[in-house]
């Protein structure tokens, strides 16, 4: 009898591989339906799963239970060190990119490849946001609203007022005891996108519009499953507040227009108003939103997370600390007495503390991938890229490549001592045609920040153990429960 059942075991299991076998050679192959034999043979190696589901479940198993790399990992186990490898995610047939030339071939070339954001992504941050858009449109608007936020004279402008958030935001942490650094943090880098693109300082305004924006950011990477409990669905209501907000102000704006508004500087919000194309057609109240909704979300999650890294790395970090310490304490020295704040001059001294953020980006990996689809069939590293197949650029795994970075795990300013990295190597900001336009800002603040905390500040995290989350961003689960001990300059 017990034979029997170990056996009918035995056969259960064998039988449960075999149609799981079968149900995955029959997805790719339907999935590779449309590709002729010649085709399919010069296919990367790879594994589309199974049906509508492919690498999903793999994918989030991987980063949910915090090893992000082992996703990847499993594919150049079973296939070798391609660097490309075929795959199925978010509904489509898709090819992943790990190596350095490849990932930079595809971002410079906007010949063969457009992006091609999931549509959980799309939709939340908008289909005229610049995921959505035309090259042509995309180009302009690039351009429109690049410059007043990376230029020289713009960085010069708001490094008085992010000196200023920084010092005050510091002093005010230092006596409240034990908070959520993170969470605080983003409310700061919040403060400070905002007053660039809306020339908002409103407290309360501020802080709901924050949380609200951490809501939009769960659903951004989770499948887009729009029934309630769901990210996905929690995030769509988290957009249609975003929007009734910037409509609201896109209105009062429009209503003072022509009216004398006394001494105001301009902000994002009246050069996207202001804006005709060659035809003198203005944006749309919808293009403008969107862009907005993704600059707001773009211009402060991302420098958040990098902050509170750098900031957590360094704590724990005795020498490096110490050692980036001392080049702030000499730049101070150097700062004329009657200077009253940093300038620009004194960020560009920072050349440790720039190891520091490399690193910092190097190891997080806050955008871990990037999405683009092939607008024709392409081959690349002698494989064929299939036309409309999606390209996700794993950013992670160039990052975390132990023959490009030595000790890959290890916090190591010190490896960007000497020439720069080569290229594709290191694409915290991407590159080409979409390469993040708040570069320069970004490393701005996060300079800015561990100037003051450096000098006088020191981080006493409440479970320096906590486990990580690793979506959307890789984070501590208490958001870095912690006090801020001020030592006093
Ligand atoms: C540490 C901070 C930041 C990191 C790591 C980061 C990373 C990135 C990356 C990797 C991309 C390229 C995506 C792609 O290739 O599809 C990107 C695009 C973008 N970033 Fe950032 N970013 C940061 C800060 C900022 C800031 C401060 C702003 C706003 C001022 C900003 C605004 C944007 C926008 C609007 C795009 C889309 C650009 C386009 O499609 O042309 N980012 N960012």
């Amino acid at each position: 009898m017990e034979v029997g059942f170990a056996t009918l075991v035995a056969v259960g299991v064998v039988l449960v591989t075999l149609i799981g076998w079968v149900t995955r050679r029959v997805h790719q192959w339907v999935q590779e339906w449309g590709l002729d034999s010649s085709g399919r043979v010069r296919l990367p190696p790879g594994d589309m799963g199974l049906p509508l589901i492919g690498n999903m479940w793999t994918f989030l198993r991987a980063f949910k239970s915090g090893k992000p790399d082992s996703f990847m990992g499993s594919f150049i186990q079973r296939y070798g060190k391609t660097g490309i490898y075929k795959g199925y995610m978010f509904g489509g047939p898709t090819i992943y990119i790990t190596s350095p030339e490849a990932s930079r071939r595809v971002l410079m070339d906007d010949e063969h490849f457009i992006t091609g954001w999931p549509k959980s992504t799309m939709e939340l941050m908008g289909r005229k946001s610049f995921i959505g858009i035309s090259q042509e449109e995309h180009k302009r608007l690039r351009k429109l609203t690049s410059a007043p936020i990376n230029g020289y004279e713009a960085l010069n402008t708001y490094l008085q007022y992010i000196d200023l958030c920084v010092i005050s935001a510091l002093e005010k942490w230092s006596v409240m005891g034990e908070i959520e650094f993170l969470t605080e943090l983003r409310k700061l880098t919040f403060r400070i996108i905002m007053k660039i693109f809306l020339g908002k300082e409103s407290d309360v305004i501020m802080e709901s519009l924050e949380r609200v924006y951490t809501e939009l950011n769960y659903g951004i990477r989770a499948m887009a499953i729009n029934i309630p409990g769901f990210a996905f669905h929690k995030a769509l209501k988290a957009r249609k507040k975003l929007v009734e907000v910037l409509q609201a102000v896109l209105d009062e704006r429009k209503a003072l227009e022509g009216k004398n508004t006394g001494q105001r500087s301009k902000d994002m919000m009246d050069h996207l108003l202001d804006v005709k194309d060659e035809n003198g057609r203005r944006l749309t109240d919808e293009e403008i939103i969107d862009v907005l909704i993704m600059y707001l979300n773009a211009g402060h999650e991302s420098s958040g997370h990098i902050t509170m890294w750098a900031t957590v790395f360094l704590q724990d970090n005795p020498d490096i600390f110490k050692r980036a310490k001392e080049e702030q304490e000499n730049i101070r020295k150097s700062m004329p007495l009657t200077q009253k704040g940093l300038t620009l001059k004194e960020v560009k001294k920072m050349e440790y503390l720039s190891k520091v953020i490399d690193e910092t980006l190097r190891l997080v990996n806050i955008s871990f991938v990037s999405f683009r689809k092939a607008t024709t069939s392409v081959t690349l590293n002698g494989y064929l890229v299939p036309k409309d197949w999606r390209v996700m650029l794993w950013y992670r795994s160039v990052h975390m490549d132990p023959d490009v970075y030595a000790d890959t795990k290890k916090f190591n300013p010190s490896r960007w001592d000497g020439p720069p990295p080569k290229a594709g190597t290191f694409l915290p900001f991407g590159l080409g045609s979409h390469l993040c336009p708040g570069n320069e800002l970004a490393k701005l603040e996060i300079s800015v920040f561990l100037h003051h905390f450096l000098l006088g500040y020191k981080l006493e995290r409440m479970n320096p153990k906590c486990k990580l989350r690793y979506l959307p961003h890789p984070r501590p689960v208490d958001n870095c429960l912690a006090k801020i001990v001020k030592l006093g300059y």
